[in-house]
Order: C-alpha cells, then structure tokens, then sequence
C-alpha cells in the first residue's frame, strides 16, 4: 500500500545504549518520541558487546513508542531516516539471519592486539593513504577478522558467501526490509578501515591483508536516497522508504546544518565526537586525526576531519553506577560547581584505552592528586572536566593541522546539557560554544536526509530555516589559569601512558 496522506519523517537513531526514534514535521519539529536502553555484555576487561536482536527489539519498541507519543501512523510518514552507533560489527547468516556471534562495539578493546599487529609490519602509512584512518582497534576491519578467527567455520562460510557483514546501519536495514537489501552508506563504509575513501570503493589490498571475503560486504550508498522499503508487515501493511542513512556522528554534523568548510560540531554523549567540515578536500591529518566521509549528496562527496574520544558522558555513568557516587547525571553539576578542587584533582578517563590524538589501546583509567580532603564533588569537576581537557586536545590538534581558524563549536549530546562542563570547555578552549536548541541533531540529521531523498524537503537551503540555535557560553579564563590547568592535564596523559607501558611490558 502506497502512503497517501504522508505528513511525517521518521527517524530513527540506534545509539551505543540507548535507541531512539522521532517523527518530524514540515517545519522540522518534532512531534513524537520514544527511546529505550538495552542491554550491554563486557565479557571481560576492555570488551563491550551487544546483542544484534536485542537490539532490533529494542528498535521496534521505540518505532512503536514514537507513534503511540504523536498519536500517528504508519500512513502518515512519507520516509524513514536511519541513523547508528558506527563501526559496531555484526556478522550474520545470509540464510537466516541470525547473527554468528554478539555485535563486537565500537569501544571493544578485543582486537587490539591484531591492531597492533598491522602497526609493526608497518601498514600504516598504506591504510591512512586509503582510509584516512588510523590503525586502531576501534574500526570494523579487525572486528570482522576476529570474528572470522573466533566462531568455528566462519572463514570458509564466508568464502562461500553463506556470511554477510554490516554496521548497525546495514543490520537495521536487513531487518527493516526483512533480508531484502544489503546495503550501507559511505558514512559509515569510510570507518570500516576497509574502505577507500578517494575512489568511493571497497579496498581490494585491504581486503587481501586481511584475508576478509568481498562478497561479505554490502552495497554502499549515498546518504540520501533510495536504500530501501520496509516489509509491509512490520508498518501495518504500509511500504515506506528508507531515504536517508548515515553514522550518527556525520548526521549530527548535518543536523547542526553546519554545511560551510570550517564549521565544527563537537558532540557529548557516550564518548564526545568533534567533526570539521573539510568541504571537499580529503585532507590527510598529520597529526593522528581522521579523514572521514561527512556525507555524499548528489554525487559530490563532504569529507570531514575528526577526533574521536572513547570516553565522555560514560565517565559520568561510572560515578554513577559504578562508584555509586551520584543517583542521576545531572547532579554532575551542582556538585562541580561547588567544588574550589584547590588541589587540582586530574581524572583520565581511559577505561578503554585513549582515543584520538593518543590512540592507546593499553592506557586504562588514572586518577591524580587525591588527598585526604579529596571530596565527592572534585570527583565530579574532575570527571567533567576530564571530557572537556579531552576535546580541548582534538581542537588543539585540529588548530596544528590545518589553517582552519576555530572560533564556535556546534554542541549537542546529552551532556551537552551540563552547564559547568559547556562553561569549562569554553574557558579551556577560548572558544564560544553555542549549543543547539533541540539537543536531537542525531534524529534530526537522519531525518533532513530522508526528506531531501524524497522531496520532502527541496534542498539544504530549504532547512535553514530550522537553524534554532539555543544557549551560548564565552570563554572567560585568563591565559596564564588556562596553561596551568592545561598542563597538569597533560602531565596527567603522559603519566597514564607511561604506566599502560610498564604494565604492558610486564605481560
Ligand atoms: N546533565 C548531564 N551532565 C553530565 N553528563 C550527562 C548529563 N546528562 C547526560 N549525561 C551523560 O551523557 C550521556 C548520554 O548522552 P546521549 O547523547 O544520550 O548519549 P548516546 O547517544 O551516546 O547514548 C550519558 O553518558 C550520560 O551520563
Ligand atoms: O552511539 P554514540 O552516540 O555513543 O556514538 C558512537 C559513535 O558513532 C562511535 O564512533
């Protein structure tokens, strides 16, 4: 059945611990919502895992919600746009697709050794040239090799064809079109490390190094257009189409409209992601940073400078459900407003190793300065003022690489929301943060694509009109308050990486 009286954009955004799902109107405003936590495995130190079914689940749950909230149907949305947590691997049956082992999670340290490995026999250069990533275990690539390795079998029912591989992204759009389409989208292809970012294709000699079948990998797609139809069965007899897709943190960067080379976004939920538009330059970092594609529209491709950090709003859930310290998030503010932190209390967040610019697999977490008179609330500050020494890094690092002269960064992400860290970043970094109004620029993002896949929306310039932009923060730090906080940060890295090295050569 053709959708008749179409009014309505469904976006559905699959997070690293939660899922949800949205319905936008015309004007871009948000009519329904649902979202829903789901399970996370840590097998053993350092691994994160996720069930692909539960998630699905956990998917049509928050569907189901999001039109139950609006009081909507089916028939009412003209398209669907789907957004995920990116790198996250599934390997399922082509058969029955079932998946073969968990979705191994894009914080997993499990391959890090493999990762290592492609490091010494000096594959860097090679992978960088081609993917604009570095070698790291956080990518697809290693994942999928690892599964390959671990499930009995799996290699030669890959080389048979019996093993399809996907992202979030792919395994959502399996499901949605009940094992018709096998695709994925250049986002979230470009942090394979499989994928060849200059000629828009799968990388053969990748492929080869790491012995990793072709015919596993789905088809890739522009961000918006066609990718798919969903079964008629699961939308109560309505055929809608899947018209936009791409890695949530690429759709945040569209939801931030920030279109323009040079804008930057910097998001903080479960780890913090800062994204550079680079326009159409495939710039090469020289200083650890990613290439990564932002989104290809029309034929012409976005390419965008990232820093990726493992650990942002998840340091804020071990004080609270680890350390029990705090019952909800928020209260992360009043307490690091209250603290004076006289002894300056460092926290380095690297429970699963250090992402950009540092890229340790093997740094695990360190706290320094305690003393006697160490509180619960310098606990907080430290916490979250251990997010914002992190971004400040990248935007350093992005200051050394380019001639791009960073002023605003575009915030957004649930702790986004946390008045002291929005204000110590902007004192950290000497920039003005401006943080978007409505804070679901993921959904959103994902759903400004599906629209302009449909005509929904004419053009990008048809979505400025939705530029809302909420609260601003000033930097207002003196120079020489900053360097000094800056500088036991830094001391507080080195150290940290120093003991992952003396621990590591002990095993
Ligand atoms: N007010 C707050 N202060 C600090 N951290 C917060 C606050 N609200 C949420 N968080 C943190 O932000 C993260 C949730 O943000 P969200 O954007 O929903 O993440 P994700 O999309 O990665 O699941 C959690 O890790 C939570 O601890
Ligand atoms: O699910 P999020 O929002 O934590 O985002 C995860 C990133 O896409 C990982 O690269």
């Amino acid at each position: 059945m053709v959708n008749t009286e179409a009014k309505y954009i469904m976006s559905i955004d699959q997070g690293t611990t939660s899922s949800r799902a949205i319905i936008v109107n015309h004007d871009g405003e948000i009519v329904g919502s649902s979202q829903a936590e789901f399970e996370q495995f840590y097998p053993q130190p350092g691994w994160v895992e996720h069930d692909a079914n539960l998630i699905w689940n956990n998917v049509q749950q928050v569907i189901a919600g999001a039109f139950i909230d609006g009081g909507i149907n089916p028939s009412q949305i003209a398209a669907i746009g789907l957004t995920n947590q990116r790198e996250t691997t599934v390997v399922w049956d082509k058969q029955t697709g079932k998946p073969i082992y968990h979705a191994i999670v894009w914080q997993s340290r499990q391959t890090a050794d493999l990762a290592e490995q492609l490091i010494q026999d000096g594959h860097q250069e090679m992978i960088q040239a081609k993917t604009g990533l570095v070698i790291d275990a956080y990518f697809s690539a290693t994942k999928i090799r690892w599964i390959l390795d671990q499930v009995e079998g799996a290699q030669a029912r890959a080389e048979a064809g019996e093993l399809l591989f996907g992202t979030i992204d792919s395994w959502l759009l399996y499901k949605l079109t009940d094992g018709d389409v096998h695709n994925t989208d250049y986002t979230n292809a470009s942090r394979t490390m499989l994928f060849n970012i200059h000629t828009l294709e799968w990388d053969q000699d990748i492929l080869n190094l790491l012995n990793i079948p072709r015919q596993m990998l789905p088809e890739v797609k522009s961000n918006s257009e066609l990718l798919g139809t969903t079964k008629s069965y699961l939308f109560f007899n309505y055929e809608i189409p899947i018209t936009g897709m791409a890695g949530d943190q690429q759709a945040a960067l569209f939801g931030q409209l920030a279109f323009e080379p040079g804008m930057v976004k910097s998001t903080y939920g479960t780890g913090s992601f800062i994204i550079a538009n680079l326009g159409s330059e495939a710039f090469l970092s020289k200083h650890n940073l990613l290439t990564t594609i932002a989104y290809v529209l029309d034929g012409e491709v976005t390419y965008a400078l990232e820093g990726s950090i493992f650990v942002a709003g998840s340091a804020v859930q071990w004080l609270r459900d680890g350390l029990q310290l705090i019952e909800n998030s928020a209260e992360t503010e009043a307490l690091a407003f209250q603290s004076d932190n006289e002894d300056q209390v460092y926290l380095v967040p690297a429970f699963t190793g250090l992402g950009a610019p540092y890229w340790n697999s093997h740094a695990r977490g360190s706290l320094f300065g305690l003393t006697r008179g160490t509180t619960k609330a310098d606990l907080a500050q430290a916490t979250l003022q251990s997010i914002a020494y992190q971004v400040n890094d990248i935007i350093d690092t992005m200051r050394l690489d380019t001639d791009v002269a960073i002023t605003e960064l575009r915030v957004d992400g649930g702790a986004s929301l946390n008045d002291f860290l929005m204000q110590f970043q902007a004192d950290i970094t000497g920039v003005k943060l401006t943080r978007a109004k409505n804070l679901e620029t993921t959904a959103l993002g994902a759903a400004y694509l599906a629209g302009l896949g449909i005509g929904f929306w004419k053009n990008r310039e048809d979505l400025m009109q939705f530029v809302t932009p909420g609260n601003e923060y000033f930097a207002n730090m003196s120079d020489e308050h900053r360097r000094r906080l800056i500088k036991g940060w830094q001391r507080a890295v080195k150290t940290t990486e120093y003991y992952a090295e003396l621990v590591n050569e002990d095993s």
